[in-house]
This record gives C-alpha cells, sequence and structure tokens, in this order.
C-alpha cells in the first residue's frame, strides 16, 4: 500500500471512531492510530526540512560571490531537466544573459561552460590546466580504460598522443607518397560506393544513403587501418560501425549517468542505454583485438603493411618517454581503437551533412559540379592536387562544419589545476564544457550566421578566405586538438569533389537539417536518388 492509500485509508477510519468513543477498547485504538499518524508527520516535515536546507544551500552557494554566474541549480537534479534535447542551444543562450563563462549543476556536480572568445583563452593561453579529462563512468568503458582520447592528462597520455598523431600522419599527410596511398584508398571505397548507390536507385528509386556511408567510410579507414576492407553485407562490421549512435549518445557532454551515477542500481531507461554503451565497447575492443592478434601472428620485422604493424612495431618492445613513463603491447589495441572509432564516427556524420546539402541546395550542388567540371575537366578524376584550385568546394565543406557544427561540444574537459578563467576562479578537478557550436553561430563573428551561405569563405576575387576558415571550430583547439583534422579536410575533399564529378542527387523534396543529439550530432534519416552525371566513366572504367 502506497503512503497517500496509507494516510487516506487511516484518516477515514479516524473520523468515524472519534465521533462515538464509547469504550476503552476503542480508546486505546484512537491513541495507536493517532501514534502512527504522528510518526508519519515527524517523517514528513523532517523531509521537507533536509530539502529546505538543500535547498537553502543550493541558493546560498548559487548567490556567494566567488561562484560563477549561472541559471539555479535545482536539488538532487540541478539543470540536467533545461539541457533539453539541444544543450549547446541552451548553453548559448545561457551564455547570452551570464557571460561567455557561467556554471551550471548536472546532479549534483558543478560544470563550467564556456563559450565565445573564453574558449581559445582557456584551451590555448592556460592549455595545460584544461587539457584534464573527467573522471567520468562512461570513459572508463572505453578501450578498457586505457583509451587515450577519455584519458587524464599527464607525461604518459603525452607519450601516448605523440605515438598516435605521428604514426596516423605516416598513413595519411605526411608526405605526397602516403596522401597518394590515402587517396587510392578513398577512390576505390567512392567507386564502390556509386555501385552501390546506382543499384539502389535502380530498385527503389529512393533510399536513405546513411548506412552505406558509414560503411563506406568506414572502409577507407579500415584499409589504413588494418589493410581491409568488408563488403556492405558483413554482418560483423556492421555490428561494430552500425552503433554510433548509440557510443555517442552516452559520451556527448551532459551524458545523465556520468553525473548521476546511481541511476545504473535500478531499472531505469538510462540503465538501459548505458548497458547498450558499455557492452558495444566490449564488442568493439573484441574487434580491435583480433585484428590486432591476427596481425602479430603474420607480421615480419621490417615490412610495416598498415597502421596496426605500425603500432605493434612501436609498442610491443615498450617505448620510454619522461622518466618513468613507459607505453607497452597493451596499448596497441586501444590506441588503434581510439583512431578507427573517432575516425569512422565523426566522417561519416560529415559526409551525411554534406549530402544533405547537396540535395536541399541543388543550386549550390550545380555550382559545385560546374568549378569541378572547368577545373577537372570530364576525361579525368578530381584530385588532391586540384583542391588549391577548387575553392568553391572549400567553401561548401567549410560551411558544412560552421553551420551544423556537428560537434557542438568537445569531449568534455576537466581542469588539472586550480586556475582561473576571466577573473573567475575554477577548482582543481572541474568538469569543463567546450561549447564550439557557440562560435560558429556567434552574429559578432559571423554575418547572419543561422544562413547556410558557402560563399561567405569566398573573397572578391573568388579564392578562400583563410582568416575567416581558421575560425570555424570543430576540431576544438589547443592540447586536446583534433589528431585527425589534416586527415579529415583531405578526405572530406576527397569524397565530395569525386561525388559530385560522377553524379547528380536528388531528392523528392528538400530534407530538413533536423538531427539527433549526442557526442556527434546526426542528420534524421532522408532519402536520396543518385544517377551517373554525362560522360561519367568512372563507375565502368576505374582509373
Ligand atoms: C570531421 C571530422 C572530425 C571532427 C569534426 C573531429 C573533432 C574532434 C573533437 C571536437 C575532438 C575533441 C577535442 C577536445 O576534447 O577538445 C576530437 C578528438 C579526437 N579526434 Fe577527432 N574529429 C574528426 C576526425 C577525426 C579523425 C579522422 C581521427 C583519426 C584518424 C580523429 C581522432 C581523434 C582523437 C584521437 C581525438 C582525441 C584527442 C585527445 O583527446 O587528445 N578525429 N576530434
Amino acid at each position: 500500500m502506497g503512503l497517500a492509500q496509507k494516510l487516506s485509508g487511516r484518516s477515514a477510519s479516524v473520523s468515524t471512531e472519534t465521533a462515538c468513543p464509547s469504550n476503552a477498547m476503542d480508546l486505546s485504538r484512537i491513541i495507536a492510530v493517532y501514534t502512527q499518524l504522528s510518526t508519519l508527520s515527524i517523517l514528513l516535515v523532517s523531509v521537507a526540512v533536509l530539502v529546505g536546507i538543500h535547498f537553502l544551500s543550493c541558493l546560498l552557494q548559487h548567490w556567494s560571490a566567488q561562484s560563477l554566474p549561472g541559471p539555479f541549480p535545482w536539488p538532487i537534479i540541478g539543470n540536467a531537466v533545461q539541457l533539453g534535447n539541444t544543450p549547446h542551444i541552451y548553453f548559448s543562450k545561457m551564455a547570452r544573459k551570464y557571460g561567455d563563462v557561467f556554471q551550471i549543476k548536472l546532479g549534483s556536480k558543478p560544470i563550467v561552460v564556456l563559450n565565445g572568445d573564453s574558449i581559445r583563452q582557456a584551451l590555448i593561453t592556460k592549455g595545460a590546466d584544461f587539457a584534464g579529462r573527467p573522471d567520468f563512468e562512461s570513459f572508463k568503458c572505453i578501450s578498457e580504460g586505457r583509451s587515450m582520447a577519455f584519458g587524464n592528462y599527464s607525461e604518459h597520455w603525452k607519450l601516448h598522443r605523440k605515438v598516435a598523431q605521428t604514426t596516423l600522419r605516416t598513413f595519411s599527410t605526411r608526405n605526397i607518397h602516403t596522401k597518394q596511398t590515402f587517396e587510392n584508398h578513398v577512390v576505390s571505397e567512392v567507386k564502390e560506393l556509386i555501385h552501390l548507390f546506382l543499384r539502389k536507385t535502380q530498385k527503389t528509386k529512393y533510399f536513405p544513403p546513411h548506412h552505406y556511408l558509414v560503411v563506406s567510410i568506414a572502409n577507407i579507414m579500415s584499409a589504413v587501418c588494418f589493410g581491409n576492407r568488408y563488403s556492405y553485407d558483413n554482418f560483423e562490421f556492421q555490428q561494430v560501425v552500425g552503433r554510433n549512435d548509440k557510443f555517442t549518445k552516452t559520451v556527448g557532454a551532459g551524458s545523465i549517468v556520468d553525473v548521476m551515477p546511481w541511476l545504473q542500481y535500478f531499472p531505469n531507461p538510462v540503465k538501459t542505454l548505458y548497458g547498450q554503451f558499455k557492452e558495444l565497447n566490449i564488442e568493439f575492443s573484441e574487434f580491435i583485438r583480433a585484428k590486432v592478434v591476427e596481425h602479430r601472428k603474420t607480421i615480419e620485422s621490417n615490412i610495416i603493411r598498415d597502421m596496426t604493424d605500425a603500432f605493434i612495431a612501436a609498442l610491443d618492445r615498450g617505448l620510454v618517454g619522461a622518466p618513468g613513463v613507459c607505453l607497452d603491447k597493451e596499448y596497441v589495441t586501444p590506441t588503434i581503437g581510439d583512431i578507427f572509432g573517432a575516425s569512422q564516427d565523426t566522417l561519416s556524420t560529415a559526409v551525411q551533412w554534406i549530402i544533405l546539402v547537396l540535395v536541399r541546395y541543388p543550386d549550390l550542388q550545380k555550382r559545385l559540379q560546374e568549378e569541378v567540371d572547368k577545373v577537372v575537366g570530364r576525361s579525368r578524376l578530381p584530385t588532391i592536387q586540384d583542391q588549391p584550385h577548387l575553392p568553391y568546394i572549400m567553401s561548401l565543406i567549410y560551411e558544412v562544419m560552421r553551420f551544423t557544427s556537428f560537434i557542438p561540444l568537445t569531449i568534455p574537459h576537466c581542469t588539472t589545476t586550480d586556475t582561473s578563467i576571466k577573473g573567475y576562479p575554477i577548482a582543481k578537478g572541474t568538469v569543463v564544457f567546450i561549447n564550439q557550436w557557440s562560435l560558429n553561430h556567434d552574429p559578432n563573428k559571423w554575418d547572419q550566421p543561422e544562413l547556410f551561405n558557402p560563399v561567405r569563405f569566398l573573397d572578391d576575387h573568388g579564392a578562400l578566405n583563410k582568416d575567416l576558415t581558421s575560425s570555424v571550430l570543430i576540431f576544438s583547439t589547443g592540447k586536446r586538438k583534433c589528431i585527425g583534422e589534416e586527415l579529415s579536410k583531405m578526405l572530406l575533399f576527397l569524397f565530395t569533389t569525386l561525388l559530385a564529378h560522377q553524379c547528380d542527387f536528388t531528392v523528392e523534396k528538400p530534407p530538413p537539417m533536423d538531427y539527433m543529439y549526442g557526442l556527434t550530432l546526426k542528420p534524421n534519416e532522408f532519402q536520396v536518388a543518385v544517377t551517373l552525371r554525362e560522360k561519367s566513366k568512372f563507375v565502368s572504367q576505374g582509373r
């Protein structure tokens, strides 16, 4: 019986029996009922007093001179409900009210949110102070707690990041030869993708391209990381790369389980999602580990076939950094996992947005095709060397990154020492959210930021305005800046240019730019039809 039911049942019996207390038996029952009632009342009053004290201490903390400005946090949940489905937009709204630096609470955890100019001040001027990662429950599940991307700032982390960054460059952007090899992976995957798109269009006319784009991008990165690709219907690969949405929902800034860990201990939807997150991380690590085991069996000492071989060669003997710092073979799987995981989720989200923009704005698609036809012609395929001569394509890619800001908040940061920003003291270990979206939509920096307009990045002579492109913040900055920025720009350029050079993308009606929130903002499903453009010989002839 619930408390309310208990109370109403008791009060009904009290009212009838107190009307005619005829004997001692009745009197003792009445006393017993009153005693029970007063125990309940005392309990209720105590709870009310406790809530009141908590509420008052929240108010006092909120008003104290030292504390950062910010919205009032409710007891127990803090500001969790106010965040809604679009925390980055809520934060930008709060920044207009409280300034670029303000504080919220999620559960009982205080969180500092950085917006606008304060982001570069913190991440560059005070780089090391803001380079930590919080001690979140969800981060411990990634790569069995050995992830570089989700690991805290330390000498060990510095060595880990250095080896990841150097190896990644060696297999992508280091020189003309590495770029050429990377380009070959992109070209052969785009070719497969076009074949598939044409088959889908023939069969159903319009189809959702999302899943095929994910597999296509994951295949490019699989070629670089493991030296092989998978067919579009390979079940194991689909299981590994097809659940990015669940991953991204849990590690996105503001994920509930990280700030209210007690939600894991009784059945509720957050617990279910978190359970799936843990499971998919285990499966992901198992997939990568199997690749590493396979590579160790066949590796030859002086032939490095792919990135997995390179990490085995670098780490199996132990890599020594600052005194007492060493990375051993246990880090091969987590490092390759970081690179494969971070790249395929972000890049496939980017190309989904690019295709959406091409079909939503057919005029822009046409202008892009005209530019590539004029520079490249129809008798050969575009290459990475064409990039400096195709400013409109690059302006469209930058505008997609600025407008969608599809990683609106970075992976959460944390302060590594007592520090300050804009005169506000911030204690060591404070969780910090970086709102990239706020910079990309700042009306003081961008003319009509809510308008999708690629030519904003072109100067009067039609050249790319490098000052403006460097103002777009989507790869973060400072010590935690994305290590895949150069590779991403190269891949997005090639992928977009090859598709636009070869194909027309059409839709029945222009899709909206709606999305699902997470670490990456993923566009909602839309349908396209793909046809070959005139004189597209790519599919039948190859290169
Ligand atoms: C358009 C594509 C991409 C975007 C927008 C992007 C963006 C980001 C962002 C915002 C962060 C978090 C930085 C922070 O916490 O301050 C990050 C971290 C990271 N990214 Fe990317 N990324 C992209 C592609 C890639 C690729 C292709 C790779 C690898 C090949 C990669 C590897 C990483 C790694 C390893 C980290 C962790 C860095 C650290 O914690 O020190 N990313 N990325």
